[in-house]
Formats: structure tokens, sequence, C-alpha cells
């Protein structure tokens, strides 16, 4: 091992690494690469934790993996792999999240350098919380395709995870999903909405039926059918997609008809939508007219998941692929759901052919099963090699901490062509300082929530507010000055709160809430600003993460351009933006200037506690393009 062979590393150097203890966070692309660089550079201690097992996808790259390692813990057989190069390691391995609240403060204190090797926000945030909370030096890291990045993140140092506002990643207005695709990835939405209105984790934010609410059709448009069929929720009032769908055994051919025929009309009468688009074309199962591809045109030479089904192969993997979830799911506990997954040959087909039937019907363009599955599955596509040299500049960046040569670990980006500095891996100039407004890391972080107090529930302040979108564990709140606990992290102290409006517990337009994570160690005050909401799918809440934007825009005219520029400069890949090595993760709305604006809404992979995975819910999904 080098740091065992003399004069690879000077003295200095050679003893910090033997006797260094280190965490990797993730044994994914990145992480089993870290891990193998560790070993190999002579780390003596080494924990890791993943809270996945090993998939058949993940073996092109993640080499420490092999087929008879499939279905097994990530962090287990990493370590295996691992110690078959150098048994003389101590390697501890965790098959947990990293979210856990058995992961304390004081167990990152245990060491001298924390990496993270992980593929979403809310563990990135989180592990960055609890070392700035413990004070250990954390290096960051993630790739995207050909980029990677690479940052130290360390307390008074350098920015935290969570200095800069994220950028806006793209999501689609409900209606155009619902009423007017446009574009293939409009019906690939659609159709993961309707998996899970059929199978999934059902939620009102991803109804299915025409959109009668649709502001465009305000005027006059659906005109009786919005009088007498709609709910204030531009909903049609009727049973739900799955109750419908459940009442009719799951029939493939009713549920075609219903969906692509007597939706489509419905949706043909609001003329409002059809005035400038051309409008939709019904169809109905059996009536496909379409020419089946010759066999011997390139396409049907093409391998399945290569070629363009045509509308008769689209509604044959329609009905197999619901003939086989709903045999799936009827096995279920009651209450309990299918989970869609891109890398589930049912759940893949039923979206790719439920979505390029919709592209059909709407005119757009159709794509192959490939295509729709890196489209449902935000993937671009992972890259062994940038994984590989961001897992070394990790490890050098390492050799730095270890020596505590922080001015040498500034963030380094990994570009397939040269940048404007002439330069493969880039890095930055100077260590960029904390954003002494940061809601995280500055002294006092302070944020700014406007909201429906008329609408928001305590449970909502709680679950949407702290947890989903400021990522706190176990949140305490009392209202400032009045004392008055409204949410506690002892279990059942304040559940009679958790209906009661927010209006009704006197947090109103100015107050001022303390909230308060104990396991995170992390206090912020919430200021907060009342907003009407008039539709009731639209954001509940916005969080103004620099309260200083608040003021008159002639103030702030600085302040944002300089965050602008700072965006635009680093052009983030992973660390800020998507994800280590695949898919870029599924986060909401981040608006890049301003604020923070993350909208109420649920994603789609959430897995409640009956999912048998234990996988964090922002994983690789939903709605956002990669471009
Ligand atoms: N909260 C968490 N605690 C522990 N490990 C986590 C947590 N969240 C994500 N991870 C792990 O981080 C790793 C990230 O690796 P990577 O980006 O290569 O993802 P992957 O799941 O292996 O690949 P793909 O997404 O392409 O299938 C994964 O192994 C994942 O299980
Ligand atoms: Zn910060």
């Amino acid at each position: 091992m080098a740091a065992s062979i003399a004069g690879v590393f000077e003295e200095n150097l050679q003893k910090k690494i033997l006797e260094s203890k280190v965490l990797v966070v993730g044994a994914g692309g990145i992480g089993c690469e870290v891990l193998k660089n560790l070993v190999l550079s002579g780390f003596g201690d080494i924990e890791i934790i993943d809270l996945d097992t090993i998939d058949v996808s993940n073996l092109n790259r993640q080499f420490l993996f092999h087929k008879e390692h499939v279905g097994k813990s990530k962090a287990e057989v990493a370590r295996k792999s691992a110690l078959s190069f150098n048994p003389n390691v101590r390697i501890k391995s965790y098959h947990d999240s990293i979210l856990s609240t058995d992961y304390g403060v004081g167990f990152y204190q245990r060491f001298n350098v924390v990496l993270n090797a992980l593929d979403n926000r809310q563990a990135r945030n989180h592990v960055n919380r609890m070392c700035l909370t413990a004070n250990v030096p954390l290096i960051e890291s993630g790739t995207a395709g050909y980029n990677g990045q690479i940052e130290l993140i360390k307390k008074g140092l350098s920015q935290c995870y969570e200095c800069k506002p994220k950028p806006t990643q793209k999501t689609f207005p409900g209606c155009t999903i619902r009423n007017t695709p446009s574009e293939p990835i409009h019906c690939i939405v659609w159709a993961k909405h309707l998996f899970n209105q059929l199978f999934g984790e059902s939620n009102a934010d991803e109804d299915v039926s025409p959109d009668t609410a649709d502001p465009e059709t305000a005027a006059e448009a659906g005109k009786e059918a919005l009088a007498t069929e709609s709910n204030n929720k531009g909903n049609v009032e009727r049973t739900s997609t799955r109750a419908w769908a459940q009442a009719n055994n799951y029939d493939p051919e009713k549920i075609f008809n219903k969906l692509f025929n007597e939706d489509i009309k419905y949706l043909l009468s609001m003329e409002t939508l059809w005035k400038t688009r051309t409008p939709p074309q019904p169809k109905l199962w059996g009536e496909f007219t379409e020419a089946c591809v010759s066999e011997n045109s390139v396409e049907a030479n093409k391998s399945r998941d290569q070629k363009i089904w045509n509308i008769e192969e689209c509604a044959k993997v329609f009905a197999t692929s619901i003939n086989f979830l709903k045999d799936e799911f009827i096995k279920l506990a009651e209450g309990d759901h299918l989970v869609w997954d891109k890398d589930d040959k049912h759940a893949m087909d039923f979206v790719a052919a439920c979505a390029n039937i919709r592209s059909k019907v709407f005119g757009i363009s159709q794509k192959s099963r490939f295509e729709v599955k890196s489209m449902a599955g935000n993937i671009i596509p992972a890259i062994a090699t940038t994984n590989a040299i961001t897992a070394g500049i990790v490890v050098m960046h390492t050799f730095k901490v270890l020596q505590e040569l922080y001015d040498q670990c500034q963030s380094v980006y990994i570009r397939l062509r040269l940048t404007g500095r002439n330069k493969l891996f880039d890095p930055d100039k100077v260590m960029i300082p904390p954003n002494p407004k940061c809601y995280v890391c500055s002294p006092k972080p302070e944020i700014v929530l406007k909201v429906d107090t008329k609408k928001m529930t305590v449970k909502s302040l709680r679950d949407d507010v702290l947890i989903k979108a400021l990522n706190m564990v176990q949140p305490d709140v009392i209202i400032d000055g009045k004392g008055v606990i409204v949410i506690s992290s002892e279990e059942g102290e304040t559940e009679a709160n958790d209906n009661i409006l927010l209006k009704d517990i006197q947090i109103v337009d100015g107050c001022i809430l303390k909230a308060d994570d104990y396991f995170q160690n992390y206090e912020l005050s919430i200021t907060v600003i009342h907003k009407d909401v008039e539709r009731d799918d639209a954001e509940m809440f916005e969080v103004v993460a620099d309260p200083g934007l608040l003021k008159p825009e002639q103030q702030n005219l600085t302040a944002q351009s300089t965050s602008k520029n700072n965006v635009a400069e680093r052009m983030e890949t992973d660390g800020n933006n998507s994800d280590s090595d695949c898919c870029i993760e599924d986060e909401e709305i981040i608006s890049i200037l301003s604020s923070v604006v993350i909208p109420k809404k649920r994603k789609l992979s959430d897995e409640g506690p009956s999912e048998k995975r234990l996988k964090s819910n922002n994983e690789d999904d939903d709605l956002i393009l990669v471009d």
C-alpha cells in the first residue's frame, strides 16, 4: 500500500494517513472508487455507510460489486471487496441511512474527515449540517455525466452545502401535464402520475384527468361540463382513478378507452384550449389503423428497447403491464402500494406505453423505451471515468485536509472540454467563504416563510416546511415571545395541534417562530408572512432564504447580481444540482436569485413506511428535465 511504502508520501502525511479515521457516506459510483483509493493509499480506519442493496445496473461501474452480490448490502460488499486489496485495514460497514438518528453529532466527531459520495440533496444537506455541528471537515463530491465537482466544506472557512440556493430545476404546470402536453416529457410525467394513481401512492397533485380549472379555460371553455361536473379543485367530480379502475377489475381495454377516448373527448369540449393548438385525436381500443412496421424495416430490426413502438405494440405492452402490475398490487396488504422504479420492467413498460399512446393522441413525437427510461428517471449516463477522477481528487483533498492545508482545497470542477481557463480540471482560484446570510451556517440563521396561515395546518408546517423543505429531522417549534409550543419532537406531546390551522394557533402575519432541531443542533428563526393562496393546487408556501431580499428591489440589486454571477461562474454540476453518478435527484423548484421557493408538492418517489426499500425520498425521479 502506498502509505506503507516509504517515500511515496512525505513522512508526516504518511503518519496522518495511517492514524486518521475516515467516514465514507455512500457506496455507489463514487463511493466504491473512494473506498478503493483510501485502502490503496494506506488509510487504516474507515467506516462506510449505504442504505441500499446492489442492483444489476450498478455493476458496470461500481466495480467492487459482482453478479453474485446483487441484492446484498452495498456497504457490506464494498467492505469485503476492499479488504481483499488490503486485509490490514479496519473497515466498518453500516447498511443504513445516514439520516437515521442513530448517527448523531457524537458519531461524526469520531472522524477526522467525512467524504460524501451521495446522490440526493436531502442526505447531502443533512451530512452538511451534522459536519458543521460536529466541526468535522466534509469533502462533498458529485458527478453528472462528464462533469464532476469536489468541494471542501469546513466550518467558518468555506461555503457550506446550503450557503447558496440551488439552481432551478424544470417543472411543468399541472395543466400542461393534464390538458395540453406538447412535448414527450409532458406525456412521460403524466404516465408516471397515472402509475401512482392506479398502483402507487396516489396524490391529489398528480391527478391525470382533465383539469377544468385550467386558467386558459376560465372564460368559457368546458362550458356545461365545467358547471356541472367539476369541483372547486378543477377536478372532474367522479370516483378516483384507482377506485374506478378497481371497480372495473383493471380491465386494460376499459382503462384505455377511458384515458385515451373519453377523457380526450372531454378535453376537446374545452374549446378554448384548441384555438391555437392542434386538437388531440381520441383513440379507441382496437381501432389501430396504423400500418405495422415492416419486418425488414430499420425500426423492426432494432431491439425492443431501442425501437419506437407503433400504437398497436404500445397497446399490447399497456395491457400486459397493467395485468402484471394489478397482480402485484392485489398481493399487497391493505393501504400498501407499489413504488415506481425505472429498473422494474413492468413499471417501466407501463410508463413507456402510456406516454407513447398519449403522445400519439396529441400528435407529439414518440420515443423508444430506452429514451423514455432516461427521461423518466432523469438519467444522465453515469461515466465510470468521471467517478474515478472525482474520487481521486476527493482523496487528494483528504490528504490536504489531514495536513490542514486548507488553502489548497479549493473546489475543483471536472469538464469534458477545456474551460475558459484552458483546463479540464478547473479549480476555483480561492476558497469561497461562507455566506453570512446562509440559513444554515450563519451565526443566526433566519428565513422568511410566506404562507397561507388560513390554510396550512401545523402538521403541514412540520412535514412540508420544516422537514421536507428545510431538511430538519426532529423539529421543535415555539412562538417567539409567547412561549407557545407549537411542535414538539417528543412523541405525542403536540399531536393535538396537528390539524389546527396556523392562524388558529396564533401563527399569523408578522409572527416569529423559533425552530430548533436538537439532533442537528440547529436553530432557525422564521418570520411568518401571510399570503393568500387562491387555487388549492397552488404553492401553499414559499421560503425566502435571505430575508434581506424582501427589501425593495433597488437595495438588492448588487447582492442579487453577485449571487447570479457566482452561480453562472461555477457552472455547478452535481455538488449543488444533480447527484453523484447517474441521476439528477428529485428536488423541487429552487429559484436561483431571490429566494428558495419550494412548492408544497409531493414527490413521486416519496416512500411511505410501508415500502421495503429504505431509500431516501429524493431520488432519481420526476419532473426534472436534464438538459
Ligand atoms: N441517506 C442515505 N444514507 C446512506 N446512503 C445513501 C443515502 N442516500 C443515498 N445513499 C447512497 O448513495 C449512493 C450514491 O451512489 P450512486 O449515485 O452511484 O447511486 P446508485 O443508486 O448506486 O446508482 P443509480 O442511481 O444509477 O442506480 C447510493 O449507493 C445510495 O444508496
Ligand atoms: Zn452555509
